[in-house]
């Protein structure tokens, strides 16, 4: 009996080294434009960015989508494979909010710990764009892609001392990534309410305990502060031209698992259990150097409650409409502790004597002493700070203990 004619023609047209040349070709095409076509920004070669293609727009959009169809935030996470930019992350996509996550993956410390936050992220269900907030081409595209109702910008140059090292990167980060955030939010249709990070540090050199945001904020001690009070200002002038919705958070010594090595009380925690020693700093005539240090949780209450109380921006088309909200908040924990005292609550903690060296606070941009006043928050964003240092610095230990119990991310601390 005679093959039906499709066979035939079928087998005229494709012998079986054409079929799988074929086949191959196809795949190749089909993997490349859905899992690897890449666009770069033309304005600045150097950003590593990684983005495009049709299975990266799938993945944006499905986690931009919040859980329930009614209601719900949808939320750009910018440095969500931070510290703080983890936690907030998860927090929002655990109560159901679309959250899509921004960040750029740099070395300033252990980009293996960042890897590792967007493991957490991808299981949580919140898919982390690789992509620097000065790519402008990226951002429009992501406004492009998804009707933001926020945008909760965590990406920094974070870190005091580092800014005698690398001064143009709290410039590039903090100053031209927030302008260029900024700048796409404006256009963005509709515009998003914006919260972001500022810092404790604004308060400088200021002498009035505890800091209220009423505070004088004129006197920054580091180029890191000078820079995050610059984002103060700069957040006032899109606020008043553009209608924007700002809302920022000055953060005091956030603290807990998967926090930033580059910060005392985690390379404290390595120094000790290596038997290195560990260098206290105090303050001129022996004053002692404190922090008010605020445990993640809690800051991570005081971001959802200050994304769910924000009111809308009010501009479209880039123009302004009416009067929008602007507002500044401390997020510290109402009760400073020394660096002594962090000290011995980790020798407690690890069950290891610290090698102490005590000696005179260089002239690094430091400052001696920081002390929320967070009566504002607490009317506003019934924020309340529950975790004390003992309690938090446990669960720290916990997590440093589990996370580099393996060898080979041992090495990588
Ligand atoms: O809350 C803030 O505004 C800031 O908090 C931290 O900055 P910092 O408070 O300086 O936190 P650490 O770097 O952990 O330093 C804590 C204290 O330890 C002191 N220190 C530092 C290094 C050292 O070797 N020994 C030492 O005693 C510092 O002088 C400081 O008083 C973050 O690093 C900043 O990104 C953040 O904006």
């Amino acid at each position: 009996m005679d093959k039906p004619i499709y066979i035939h023609r079928f087998r005229y047209h494709f012998s079986p080294a054409k079929l799988s040349f074929w086949a191959f070709l196809s795949l190749s095409l089909f993997y490349f434009f859905f899992f690897h076509h890449s666009t770069s920004s033309p304005s600045d070669s150097s950003l590593r960015v990684l983005w495009g293609g049709a299975g990266w727009e799938y993945r944006v959009l499905r986690s931009s989508r919040p859980r329930s169809r009614a209601g719900g935030h949808i939320v750009l996470v910018t440095g969500a494979a931070g510290f703080v930019g983890t936690h907030v992350s998860a927090a929002l996509r655990r109560r159901g909010d679309g959250v899509v996550g921004l960040d750029n993956f740099n070395d300033y410390y252990d980009a293996s710990l960042k890897r590792g936050r967007a493991s957490l992220l991808v299981r949580a269900g919140v898919f982390v764009v690789e992509g620097d907030i000065n790519d402008s081409l990226l951002l429009e595209k992501l406004f492009n892609l998804v009707k933001f109702s926020h945008v909760m910008h965590l990406a920094a140059q974070a870190g005091v001392r580092y800014a005698m090292k690398n001064p143009m990167s709290y410039v590039n980060s903090n100053i031209a990534g927030f302008v260029n955030l900024l700048e796409a939010c404006k256009t963005a249709n509709p515009q998003p309410a914006i919260i972001w990070a500022s810092s404790s540090s604004v308060y400088g050199l200021n002498k009035k305990i505890p800091f209220s945001e009423k505070d004088r904020t004129d006197q920054p001690s580091s180029l890191y502060a000078a820079t995050k009070k610059a984002g103060e200002e700069i957040a006032h002038t899109y606020n008043h031209i553009y209608g924007l919705s700002i809302t920022g958070l000055r953060f005091f010594t956030v603290y807990g698992p998967w926090g930033r090595p580059d910060m005392v009380y985690f390379f404290f925690t390595k120094n000790i259990l290596k038997r290195k020693p560990v260098m206290i700093f105090e303050g001129p005539s022996h004053a002692t150097v404190a922090r008010d240090f605020t445990y993640i949780d809690d800051i991570v209450k005081g971001c959802l409650a200050a994304l769910d109380t924000a009111k809308k921006s009010t501009g479209s088309g880039g123009k302004k409409k009416g009067a929008a909200q602007l507002r500044v908040f401390n997020l510290g924990n109402k009760s400073p502790e020394s660096v002594g005292k962090l000290v011995s609550i980790l020798e407690k903690l690890l069950k290891v004597k610290a090698k102490k060296i005590v000696l005179p606070m260089p002239a690094n941009g430091d400052v001696l002493f920081t002390h929320a006043n967070v009566s504002l928050a607490q009317r506003e964003l019934g924020y309340k700070p529950t975790t004390n240092l003992q309690t938090g610095l446990k669960k720290f230990v916990r997590w440093y203990l589990d996370y580099y119990s393996d060898s080979g991310k041992k090495s990588a601390v």
